[in-house]
């Protein structure tokens, strides 16, 4: 069935059917995907010769469940949100940026806006809890249980039905110390082994950042063992509202990819209720071989599509970059000529 006809589902009202519902995922079509994999097979290049761009082809039609894969309908959603431990000032900018660049998106002037037009994608941005600051995680949750839920439903909502491939995005001052806490608590480790830069913290700004990640991580040290609890108590708006985006995706047969370390950081708690629950996602890039985006894809066990290209801004940019390429891979694939049909020799 096309993604356009998949019927939208319902978000999760409770944490205990959200639960349920991350336990009890549906799995992608795997008969489309050998079907996708035989046509492949006798189209004209030597077998594998346009690499990943095969299996980027299959791991969209498993999960669009159609052996021919579209990509008419293309969504960018980025999610905004603001966090109370910026008042520990952990991020160099201030926190009316969060507000300032939702506006900036609106009119069309980010970094998103122009990749986004480029690859054709339609553009939304959701600014969570009209972006009112969770609560500093170092004194207590970030978000209560209501809020974490409403937050995740707000994503849940935002994802179009009418959609062939979900990009998601975020923007948040601050956002990379959640997304570090969230990996330090997923991972048992320290704030020191998780805090980065940023966007442009320098080494003391980086020490201090890792310890204010150690003083929420001892504050919540009791209550780290449950996936989707580490997610409310050292998480944000804007995460929550991207894992049920994810959630949502999944339900509707929809492949998603995902932008960078904080959106990855958002849903890794998926991946750790279920070792399943991100195979419909992708994460489009790593700025570095050894930086924590590609630390905590070596821990997801996800490839990034891109490296190397040094992305660190977040937004969706990445993610957003990753589509061309997935047109150009689903173009050879439903494009190309057959041996048959074109009258090629076959290997000897
Ligand atoms: C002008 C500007 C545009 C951005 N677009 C994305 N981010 C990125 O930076 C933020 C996270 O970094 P930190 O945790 O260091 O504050 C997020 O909003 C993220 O999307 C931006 C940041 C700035 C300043
Ligand atoms: O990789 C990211 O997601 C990222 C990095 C720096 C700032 N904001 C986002």
């Amino acid at each position: 069935m096309p993604s356009s006809l998949s019927p939208r589902p319902s978000a999760p009202l409770s944490l205990h059917a959200l639960r349920a519902l991350c336990m009890d995922l549906p799995p992608a079509n795997t008969q489309v995907q050998h079907a996708i994999a035989q046509r492949e097979a006798t189209l004209t290049k030597p077998p594998g010769s346009l690499g990943q761009l095969e299996e980027m082809t299959r791991w969209l039609g498993g999960w669009q469940h159609s052996a021919t894969p579209r990509l008419e309908h293309v969504h960018v959603l980025i999610f905004a949100g603001n966090h109370g431990v910026m008042a520990h000032h952990v991020s160099p900018w201030p926190v009316e940026v969060t507000a300032q660049m939702v506006q900036n998106f609106q009119h069309g002037g980010a970094a998103i806006n122009q990749i986004a037009r480029v690859a054709q994608a339609r553009l939304a941005v959701v600014a969570v809890y009209e972006l009112a600051p969770t609560t500093d995680f170092t004194l207590a949750p970030a978000m209560t249980e209501a809020e974490f839920l409403s937050a995740i439903q707000v994503g849940f909502n935002a994802v179009p039905p009418d959609c062939d491939l979900l990009c998601l995005g975020e923007m948040g001052i601050g956002n990379t110390t959640a997304a570090s806490a969230l990996c330090a608590a997923l991972t048992h480790q320290s704030g020191t082994d998780w805090a980065g830069q940023g966007t442009g913290l320098d080494a003391a700004g980086t020490a201090h950042k890792a310890m204010v990640i150690d003083t929420a991580l001892a504050h919540h040290a009791a209550h780290l063992d449950d996936p989707l609890d580490v997610a409310r108590r050292l998480g944000g708006y804007e995460l929550a509202a991207t894992l049920g985006a994810t959630l949502a995706a999944r339900l509707m047969h929809i492949p998603v990819i995902l932008d960078g370390f904080v959106c990855t950081a958002a849903v890794a708690p998926l991946a750790h209720l279920h070792p399943n629950a991100l195979d419909h996602t992708v994460l489009s890039h790593c700025p570095t071989p050894t930086g924590q985006t590609a630390r905590l894809a070596q821990h997801l066990r996800m490839t990034p599509i891109l490296s190397g290209l040094g992305l660190r801004l977040g937004e969706a940019s990445g993610a957003a970059l990753t589509i061309p390429l997935l047109r150009a891979a689903v173009a050879c694939h439903t494009g190309m000529a057959t041996f048959a049909q074109a009258a090629v020799s076959e290997k000897a």
